[in-house]
């Protein structure tokens, strides 16, 4: 067993430490030191390769001889690695390199994002290659500035589409680089063109004006140098000004410059213009994030959010076609059959003088719903009164009389069709209602009385008490209520606790033990037969429940789906103990037999998980024959809102299941009605046989799975008493540790023991044994955690110490 847990420990781990690769500060400042330097000496050896680079490449045909005089500032090494990053390699472009590493020494020291180091050495080197190439395409001219990289890309590229291809090439590059890099576009290069183009005119604008200005002044008859230069770039307009320069003369109206006059103003027509067009840029303020967000921001950037799923990554969900279809599926209208219902409803009605105005029929699965609009003044009361008279007169087996149906103001009368059609899971498992739904634990129960699909989240039920006699489809409801859940959740999603006391309803399911069932550590069987280890499941839950209720209040979240939301982002620290909490759903098929035999030792378990359970994603599906009192207590009812009934043959359990009658009006064969507390809705069970349950586990058993059933935390039951006399040499090598952990953490559990040593389970009940001979913990005391004795460490050193004397 201790192979076991240890098994389901590392089943864990690995995903849990993945983000405990990270340096610590000290090691990231000695190995980003490290960088820089080997940036400065490539910077360093490169710079002087450029100048010596010549006399040494003779003697690195002798590398390493040590008593060569080499050039290169960093010697030997230098003049090699020189040799590989510009002859042999990129040419005079790996500089580039040396700056990277340099640049990388900095971010790994400062700590830094990654993610922008990331994108600075892509790109750094996608330039490298792309001034190789550059270079290699003059190296007739420049030697070896591209290197041999850079020379020999270019030869290829040359002999299949010349020399203008490799150039265009190039341009191309460029362009991508420009497109890509700083998101430029069309219209950049011609904003850039225009630019330009707007800086000539102005500069060409403004020579002018310099030269009208100077008009003003008196000239003497020889030109300034500056006028000269003017004159001789301007040929065309200086030479029409000339005369007017020549003749001191005022500027005149001449039709020259009138055009000068005009092309000064242009120039702020144009910024007028453009003015409206200037974008302001608005500063995005950040908000500030506290720290420990921070952290889970890097770890979310740099391993993305944490997926449950991933160690059954492969896993694939059972296809469609492993559920039946079936031929008499869909609804047929028999017009006889309505026309003759119709005037019955009408007849029996006006025998107790209860007049219709309308009637409308709704034909659904396995009843049809007519829907009676009263005349005026007949009472609902009087209608109701006469439900039973009415049934006995319309003379037919599962009538129902709803007065009125809640929200309409009609009244119902619902009554069964002659040939009910069968609903098949498979049409309720393909509805887009079931597909498309978000809730977080979707059961497709059935079809309503209108043919819908009906789908409930079993998390906000929060827990289902399902009753009816013996062969009216109890367990054809179970099987598809946990088919629902195996269609649309991962393995890693939900856990089952199966209790099957008939021994043979369930057994199927052992198939998906690996994948889907919760059991406890000493457990050979998942699915729990026997009653008296249901006891032992029971309160293995209730001490789940209290872990999960401590891990949710240690992160400060309401229930599971803020906790698991807040893990996945990397937010919770699974070394403090947290974890991804998959959803448990116990099902106990037979809790009449269940009750009978444990009595108020299964009751209370029951009790504090219906109460407590819901927010932290324990449900409970319980079903019975016997819907008697003394089974489904007040205390049980109370706890269940959420509950179905199939045909029950009194009104008594009809009411005891429903708080109302109608139960014992239903026909059978998956017929039932579903309560949360309020409406009642008549429903058809979706029905799955055996061969489908087995088809379907069959598929997904087929497949990887985890190395164990998710175990449920030990619980020692009373009559695995405690032996106290464990002599001190016998002590278990983990004893001190194990005393540490339990005094730091104040919780004498043996669970504790087992996920921090890693410990089997019964290694770890040892231990406990023997810290509660040593007086370290208190003595066994039920599901609750043992009280620890020693206050603190000194005081548990103390303790030790004293015993050694
Ligand atoms: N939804 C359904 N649609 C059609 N037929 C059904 C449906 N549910 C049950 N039946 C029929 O009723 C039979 C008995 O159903 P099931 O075994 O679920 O009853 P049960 O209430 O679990 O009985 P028991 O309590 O004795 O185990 C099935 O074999 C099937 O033929």
């Amino acid at each position: 067993m201790a192979k076991k847990t240890k098994k389901r420990n590392t089943k864990t781990k690995p995903k849990l430490k993945s983000p405990n690769f990270k340096l610590s500060s000290q090691q990231k400042l000695i190995f980003g030191s490290l960088l820089i330097i080997l940036g400065v000496l490539l910077f360093v050896s490169f710079l002087s390769h450029l100048f010596e680079g010549k006399e040494d490449q003779s003697l690195l045909a002798n590398f390493p001889v040590r008593s060569n005089e080499y050039k290169n500032w960093a010697k030997q090494g230098g003049a090699w690695l020189s040799e590989l990053f510009i002859d042999k390699g990129f040419g005079i472009a790996s500089f580039i390199f040396s700056g990277l590493f340099f640049l990388s020494g900095i971010y790994v020291t400062l700590n830094l994002k990654k993610a922008k180091l990331r994108k600075h050495w892509i790109w750094g080197t996608l330039i490298v290659i792309w001034l190789s190439i550059f270079f290699g395409f003059f190296s007739h001219k420049y030697g070896m500035l591209g290197g041999t990289i850079g020379y020999e890309m270019n030869t290829f590229f040359q002999d299949y589409i010349g020399k203008i291809g490799t150039a265009l090439l190039l341009l191309f590059g460029l362009i991508t680089y420009a497109a890509i890099r700083f998101k430029a576009n069309g219209e950049t290069f011609t904003n850039l063109f225009k630019r330009a183009k707007k800086e000539f005119k102005d500069e060409f604008n403004s020579t002018k004006d310099n030269i009208t200005e100077a008009d003003d002044v008196p000239i003497d008859n020889s030109l300034t140098e500056e006028a000269e230069a003017i004159k001789s770039s301007f040929e065309i307009p200086l030479e029409n000004l000339e005369p007017t320069i020549k003749n001191h003369s005022k500027l005149n109206p001449t039709k020259k410059d009138t055009e000068l006059e005009v092309s000064i103003t242009e120039p702020e027509l144009k910024t007028q213009e453009i003015k409206p067009d200037v974008a302001i840029e608005v500063e995005e303020i950040k908000e500030e994030k506290s720290e420990r967000d921070n952290l889970a921001d890097k770890l979310v950037e740099d391993f993305g959010l944490f997926d449950p799923t991933l160690e059954l990554g492969k896993y694939q969900f059972p296809p469609l076609d492993l559920l039946k279809q079936y031929n008499t599926e869909g609804i047929t209208i028999d017009k006889d059959e309505l026309e003759e219902n119709k005037n019955r409803i009408v007849e029996t009605l006006s025998n107790y003088k209860i007049g219709i105005q309308s009637i409308k029929a709704t034909i659904g699965p396995t009843v049809t719903l007519y829907e009676i609009v009263p005349d005026a003044g007949v009472r609902i009361s009087k209608i109701k009164n006469l439900e039973d008279d009415i049934a006995l007169s319309l003379a037919a087996l599962g009538i129902r009389i709803i007065a009125p149906i809640p929200g309409k103001g009609t009244i119902g009368i619902e009554v069964p069709n002659k040939k009910s059609t069968i609903v098949s899971m498979h049409s309720v498992i393909a509805a887009q209602k079931f597909q498309k739904s978000e809730m977080q634990l979707p059961i497709a129960l059935g079809k309503t009385i209108s043919n819908e699909t009906f789908v409930v989240d079993l998390a906000k039920m929060p827990h289902l008490l399902m009753a009816g006699a013996t062969g009216q489809g109890k367990s054809v409801g179970l099987n598809a209520v946990l088919t629902s859940l195996l269609y649309k959740k991962h393995p890693a999603e939900v856990k089952f606790v199966l209790v099957d006391p008939k021994k043979v309803e369930l057994t199927l399911f052992n198939k998906i033990e690996r994948h889907y069932l919760a059991k406890l550590p000493d457990s050979e069987e998942a699915i729990i037969t026997d009653n008296t280890k249901v006891i032992n499941t029971l309160n293995s839950l209730c001490i789940e429940m209290d872990n999960r209720y401590e891990s949710l209040k240690n992160a400060f979240c309401r229930n599971i789906a803020e906790y698991n939301a807040k893990f996945k982002a990397r937010k919770l620290n699974p070394n403090d103990g947290h974890q991804f909490l998959p959803y448990i759903v116990l099902v106990v098929d037979e809790f009449a037999d269940l009750i009978m035999t444990a009595g108020k030792e299964v009751e209370t378990p029951i009790a504090r998980l219906a109460q407590l359970a819901r927010a932290i994603g324990i449900h409970l599906i319980i079903a019975t024959q016997r819907p008697s009192v003394n089974v489904i207590t007040g205390i049980i009812k109370a706890n269940f809102p959420a509950r179905i009934a199939f045909r029950v043959t009194s009104k008594i359990d009809s009411r005891t299941i429903l708080d109302g009658s109608g139960a014992d009006q239903l026909i059978g064969r998956g017929d039932m009605l579903y309560t949360q507390g309020n409406d009642m809705i008549r429903l058809q069970c979706a029905f799955v046989d055996t061969p489908e349950v087995e088809r379907i586990t069959e598929f997904i058993g087929s497949q990887k799975a985890y190395p164990d059933a998710h175990l449920l935390p030990e619980y020692v039951g009373e009559e695995s008493g405690t032996s106290l006399d464990v002599d001190i040499a016998d002590r278990d090598k983990l004893f001190k540790d194990a005393a540490q952990i339990i005094v730091t953490a104040q919780q004498g559990s043996a669970s504790l023991l087992q996920r921090k040593l890693k410990l089997g389970y019964n290694r770890a009940g040892r231990i406990i044994d023997q810290l509660e001979a040593a007086g370290i913990v208190g003595s066994f005391e039920g599901s609750k955690a043992r009280q620890v004795l020693v206050p603190d460490l000194s005081a548990l050193e103390q303790l030790l110490e004293n015993e050694q004397q």
